[in-house]
Formats: structure tokens, sequence, C-alpha cells
């Protein structure tokens, strides 16, 4: 493999600190955040309001309980998440064996990419602020929801295509069905992880030769 693309919520990182930490934090904080900083909110609830008219500030909460992984909710997120990392308030989980693992493809020479519903800021702050240290050295790129929908494979026709990897050379690890089959549609390699080691093709970053 010349490349590897992995997702974050249930792969590199435990569901539990997106869904018992971070979601709550942004939750939390989006009203004040957003009247701290009416200039770059604007834009975002524009967008949510032209998706769901009526009061977009009450579109985005319920957005967050309903895990929506629409593109102007996960931009705030990050914005919001940013204070959040830089407080101290938490860091970013990344699972040991996730760590270990990169730094070891890393150092192999392959190269490291990021496809995550999360914005490429929030990505960048999970792995820059993370339990193990800052990690974003390791990374070649990011890619989020304005590729495209993780669930389609044009999407991952893209990404191979923005790295100059083709994309039988490209290996994606996801916690998420959907997410490997529309990978494998576009003729990456794929692999299901199942951190409760389950149904998937592997449990942990410790089974992927690569
Ligand atoms: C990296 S941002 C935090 C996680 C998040 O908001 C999210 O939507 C993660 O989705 P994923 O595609 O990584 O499962
Ligand atoms: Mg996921």
């Amino acid at each position: 493999m010349r490349a590897i693309l992995t997702d974050i919520e249930g792969t590199t990182t435990s569901l539990s600190f997106v869904a018992d930490i971070l979601f709550p934090y942004a939750r939390a904080h989006l009203p004040a955040y957003v009247a701290a900083h009416p200039a770059e909110a604007a834009p975002i609830l524009a967008e949510v309001e032209a998706a769901e008219p009526g009061d977009p500030i009450a579109t985005l909460l319920r957005w967050i309980d309903e895990d929506r992984k629409a593109t102007p909710l996960k931009t705030l997120q990050g914005m919001i998440w940013a204070d959040g990392y830089a407080s101290g308030a938490f860091t970013g989980h990344v699972y040991a064996d996730a760590v270990a693992a990169l730094r070891r493809w890393h150092a192999a020479g392959v190269a490291l990419y990021v496809f995550s519903s999360g914005s490429v800021a929030a990505q960048k702050l999970l792995f820059g602020y993370s339990d193990a240290g800052d990690l974003t050295p390791l990374f070649s790129g990011y890619f989020d929801t304005t590729t495209g929908p993780k669930r389609e494979a044009a999407s991952y026709a893209k990404i191979a295509d923005a790295i100059g990897v083709a994309a039988d050379e490209v290996l994606f690890l996801s916690d998420i069905a959907e997410e490997i089959a529309a990978a494998r549609s576009a003729g990456m390699e794929a692999l299901l992880i199942d951190r409760a080691g389950g149904a998937g093709d592997i449990a942990t970053f410790d089974e992927v030769s690569v």
C-alpha cells in the first residue's frame, strides 16, 4: 500500500469521546459562541436556515442530538472545539494501537490521510491535541464532507485523484460498512474495523499489514 486513508470516530478514536465529550461541549457552548462571533457564524447560520427554515440555533442543537453529519454543523463544531482543546478542557482520544500503527506506517514511508465527517479543522485539532501529543506531522492530508459524502464512491475517487495515488494502492479503514462498500466501489482496498471485536475485518490497527 502506498497510502492509508482513515476514518476517525469509531476507528482511530472512541465513539464515546465524540458522543460524551465533544458533542456535549459543542452543544453547551454553541449559543454563546455564535453570539460572540457573529461574522464567522453568519454564513453557517444562513446555510442551516436554507436547509431547514426556522431558528438556526435550535436546528443546530437538534442536529447535534441527531448526530447529523451536515457540513455547516461540522464547520461550527470545529470552531467551538478549538477553544476546548486550547483551554485544556479535553485532549483528542486516539487508541494506543492506532498511535503506534500510524507512527510505524509513517516511518515505513506509507502516506497517511484522514477522511472524516468532522471538518478538516476539527480533524487537525483532534490529532494535534491528542492524548499522545501532536500527531499531525504523521499526516499528509485531510478530507471532510466538502469533498463529498462518505457513503458515495465518487468521494473516494476524488480523494485518490487529489493525493495522486491509484485507488487500488490506497487502504481505507472505517467502522461503517457503507463507507467500506463505497471505498471498495471506487477501487480502494478497505477494512471494516469493529473495536468491540464483533463482525469487522479487524478489531485493532495491529491486524493491518501494509
Ligand atoms: C474529527 S471531528 C469529531 C468527530 C465528528 O464530529 C464526526 O462526525 C466523526 O465522524 P467520522 O466520519 O470520523 O466517523
Ligand atoms: Mg466512523
